[in-house]
């Protein structure tokens, strides 16, 4: 699939920075420098920076100039600069190529106010100039950031769920929680763990938490991006061969149809490598991309030519996928429709597990519409399984979120006085 990606805000410009380092690390063509940053301030990238300065729009300006006021937290006024800056933002947009993408994607963090109030104010507008699809990331804040990032992440939410055709999201609460590794691993994981299986759902490792401007949330945006761009940029690998079961564009699309609020989850193994020669001739064919995949003949080690491990091993990956700490934790069952994306060397793609593990998913989180597809990749040194879990409903994160919002308000009507807190970036 092909997409614009917009980071919005600081938490949104750093996360579509790091979907396009994984982009290029990856071999992967997700949106074709269809970039676009809007920001009130210049953020602070954790990756090297990969959107050029023409692709980065500045709002407010006017505004600090007059009153030396800034945006700082508050959403409204985000919301309402866009608007009187709707004009320079449609320029922005100019930037895209619309025939060339199936979709955009606008990403954002809610709890503060560029991202959600600004974010909000991209999509509807978004929404007016073209038919494509326009779907949203939206971070939550954790709930040490205090009672005001969570009201502004409620009702950010809520308009982005009114403008966009889905909202995935993802909750810093879960995520930067490095106190408790064992939080959100599944028992399947600890038990290949124990058995010696190298089977990784990545949520097991601390996240890291280095210095600010955006360092405290490397890890976690990275592996947001890297479930976004696998997902997403499905097929759209360089010199990837045919595969009857490709992951169509229309596929996640229709997956994402049900509006509402998404999760993904995600599981990857890592294969056995070649060695000797047919090492030396990977390497070789994997600094020069012009050459074609070659063909070495079968090295069994790691052609996977014992279908029924291979079927096994697949099957597992995606109970580990749906059973790892998914972007948003939620009920699966909840879920309206869910798509798994299998990725990996086209010789272990084995057929019989992806139906196996589909079946299961069908079962285990009762989903009628489960849709499925697989990437072949044959320079993959990994197997991944990505599961898109479409408007889940019963999320305990956004649940508290909400209720944490309504009393705030209430303590703001009855008191006069904000008690929360608002962190900067
Ligand atoms: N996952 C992740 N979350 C972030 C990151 N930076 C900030 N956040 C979260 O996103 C929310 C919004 O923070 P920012 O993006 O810095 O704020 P902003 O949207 O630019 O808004 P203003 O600071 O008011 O201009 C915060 O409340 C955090 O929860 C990031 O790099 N990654």
């Amino acid at each position: 699939m092909k997409l614009a990606v917009i980071g919005v805000g600081n938490a949104g410009s750093r996360i579509v920075n790091q979907m396009l380092d994984i982009e290029q690390s990856s071999g992967r063509n997700l949106c074709n420098g269809n970039t676009l940053l809007v920001n009130s301030t210049k953020p602070a990238f954790d990756a090297p920076e990969h959107v050029p300065e023409e692709r980065r729009l500045t709002i407010g300006d006017v505004y600090w100039e007059a009153d030396g006021s800034d945006i700082d937290g508050n959403p409204d006024l985000a919301a309402e600069i866009a608007r009187e800056e709707k004009n320079d933002l449609i320029r922005a947009f100019d930037l895209i190529e619309f025939h060339q993408i199936h979709g955009i994607l606008v990403v954002a963090g809610l709890g503060r106010g560029t991202g959600g109030g600004a974010g909000a104010v991209v999509i509807e507008q978004l929404k007016e100039i073209c038919d494509d699809p326009v779907y949203a990331v939206g971070v939550l804040p954790s709930d040490s950031e205090g009672e005001q990032s969570s009201l502004n992440a409620a009702r950010s939410l809520q308009s982005f769920v009114a403008a966009a055709d889905n909202v995935i999201a993802f909750d810093n609460d879960a995520w930067e929680d490095d106190d408790h590794p064992d939080d959100g691993t599944p028992d399947s994981a600890v038990d290949e763990a124990e058995s010696g299986d190298d089977a990784s759902t990545d949520d097991d490792a601390p996240v890291a938490k280095d210095d600010a401007a955006g360092g405290d949330y490397t890890r976690m945006n990275v592996e947001l991006a890297k479930r976004l761009v696998t997902l997403f940029a499905a097929g759209e690998i360089r010199g990837s061969s045919g595969s009857e079961n490709l992951m169509d564009p229309s596929d996640i699309m229709r997956t994402l149809d049900t509006g509402g609020v998404s999760s993904i989850g995600y599981a990857s193994v890592d294969l056995p490598q070649p060695g000797g020669v047919r090492s030396l001739l990977r390497s070789v064919q994997d600094r020069f991309s012009w050459m074609p995949e070659g063909d070495w003949g079968s090295d069994p080690e790691i052609d996977g030519d014992d279908g029924a491990t291979d079927a096994a091993k697949i099957n597992n990956l995606v109970r580990q996928a749906a059973d790892s700490k998914l972007t948003l934790p939620c009920e699966i069952t909840s879920a309206d429709r869910a798509l798994i994306l299998l990725s990996g060397p086209s010789r272990t793609l084995s057929r019989k597990g992806f139906e196996g593990g589909r079946y299961w998913l069908e079962q285990e989180a009762d989903i009628v519409d489960v849709m499925a597809g697989d990437e072949p990749h044959d320079r993959a040194t990994e197997l991944t399984v990505v599961i898109l879990f479409s408007n889940v409903t019963d999320v305990a994160r956004i649940d508290a979120i909400q209720e944490r919002a309504v009393e705030y308000q209430h303590s703001l009507r009855t008191e006069g006085t904000p008690t929360g807190t608002t962190n900067s970036q």
